[in-house]
């Protein structure tokens, strides 16, 4: 077993207007290893935002299929190859990265596994979700896939972008976290783009697109020119939009893969089925999202394409939305008529509904 611990050196964009750290010196301890430069990863040809596409990612997802082939055994018969009558976009073109995660272990401070052993894939052009109750290992399992581990956090098992074992390299991935570092006394275009300043090298006229394709993306037109506010500003951009500014301040890098821990959190319902379909919109341009979540509507759960459930890290299921509904049907736990999907598995694997259902009996009894 191998693995690709690491501290952060690869970054993603926000989280430094650097270069990525120096690899930090191999420990003496050969249970584990930093990854070696090996073949580099092989992205698409990315043309600039607002060129003239026609064509939906391709070769990307044909080398994740001979490596599933090969090496990963899908929980699911195959990979599928995408779709010929895919639907052309004349927006942008974003190559994806197929990302494959395969046996991926993260043990914790004292050797407690917040991740036992997960394994799974993201396609481009596609939303696949980390679902699972609170402290499941969602967030630990995103940031073990996306290589941005914390310093006692020690990862087991294979990544493989684009058909090489290998972390996503410096950039080529936009990591959003839970919560929005926004700087208030900033309008939104202006926060962008001081963004793109500090992350994109080239002239400062040459932003001014990148950033534009941001808002775009991330439909925040209508707020382009508002203060971001908050704390000392009276006035303060809606957390729906907050969220947004969140993902598109990643957007101005122009990543293959897109990370978003909880990008519904402290949504209502309308703001966040509103976010979800902008972020079906974006992955239809190729990039490739993966985003954890506690839960969802039923509305926003039509919207995946695949789904990790997790249980006190364990993976109990990855594949396709539809079909984890069918293997918890077979199991014997088939979802009620208007009941939300997510709802109905959290249900089904959280053990902690059984010890609510018996204090709440206990209360009945004891108020008569
Ligand atoms: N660096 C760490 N050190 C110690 N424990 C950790 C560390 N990272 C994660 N854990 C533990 O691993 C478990 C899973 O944490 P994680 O944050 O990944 O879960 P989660 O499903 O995202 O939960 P939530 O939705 O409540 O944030 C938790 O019990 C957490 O305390």
């Amino acid at each position: 077993m191998e693995a690709a611990a690491s501290s952060d050196q690869y970054r993603s964009s926000s989280s430094s207007a650097g270069s990525p750290s120096a690899p930090a010196a191999a420990s003496t301890n050969r249970r584990y290893y930093f990854p070696r430069p090996g073949r580099p990863v092989s992205f698409e040809d990315s043309p600039d935002w607002g060129d003239d596409i026609t064509a939906a990612p391709s070769s990307s997802s044909i080398h994740l299929a001979s490596l599933a082939s090969s090496a990963y055994p899908s929980p699911s018969p195959s990979i599928p190859e995408p779709s010929a009558s895919a639907p052309a976009f004349r927006e942008r073109k974003v190559a994806g990265a197929a990302l494959v995660w395969k046996e991926l272990i993260v043990s914790v401070r004292d050797r407690r596994r917040a991740v036992k052993g997960s394994s799974g894939y993201a396609l481009p052009g596609t939303l696949t979700v980390v679902m699972g109750p609170a402290r499941s290992g969602k967030s630990t399992l995103l940031r073990a896939i996306a290589g941005r581990m914390h310093g006692a956090e020690r990862v087991y098992g294979e990544v493989f972008v684009n058909g090489v074992k290998s972390p996503l390299p410096y950039g080529s991935y936009g990591y959003v976290d839970r919560d929005d570092v926004l700087i208030e006394s900033l309008t939104v275009r202006e926060m962008l783009y001081y963004s793109a300043l500090l992350q994109l090298p080239g002239v400062f006229s040459s932003k001014k697109p990148v950033v534009d394709d941001a808002i775009a993306a991330m439909s925040l037109g209508d707020y382009a020119d508002k203060l971001i506010g908050g704390h000392c500003f009276n006035k303060r951009l809606p957390t729906g939009e907050r969220r947004r500014v969140s993902i598109a301040r990643e957007l101005v890098m122009r990543p293959h893969v897109l990370f978003i821990d909880e990008p519904l959190y402290h949504l209502d319902s309308v703001s966040a089925l509103l976010l979800m379909v902008t972020l079906k919109k974006l992955a239809s341009t190729g990039c490739t999202v993966i985003f954890t979540m506690y839960q969802s509507s039923t509305e926003v759960f039509g919207l995946f394409d695949r789904i990790c459930l997790l249980s006190n890290g364990n993976t109990l299921f990855f594949g396709e939305t539809l079909a984890c509904l069918q293997h918890f049907s077979n199991a014997g736990f088939p979802c009620p008529i208007m009941q939300s999907p997510s709802d109905h598995f959290l249900r089904a694997i959280n053990t902690d509904f059984d010890r609510i259902i018996a204090m709440c009996k206990n209360l009945q009894v004891l108020t008569g």
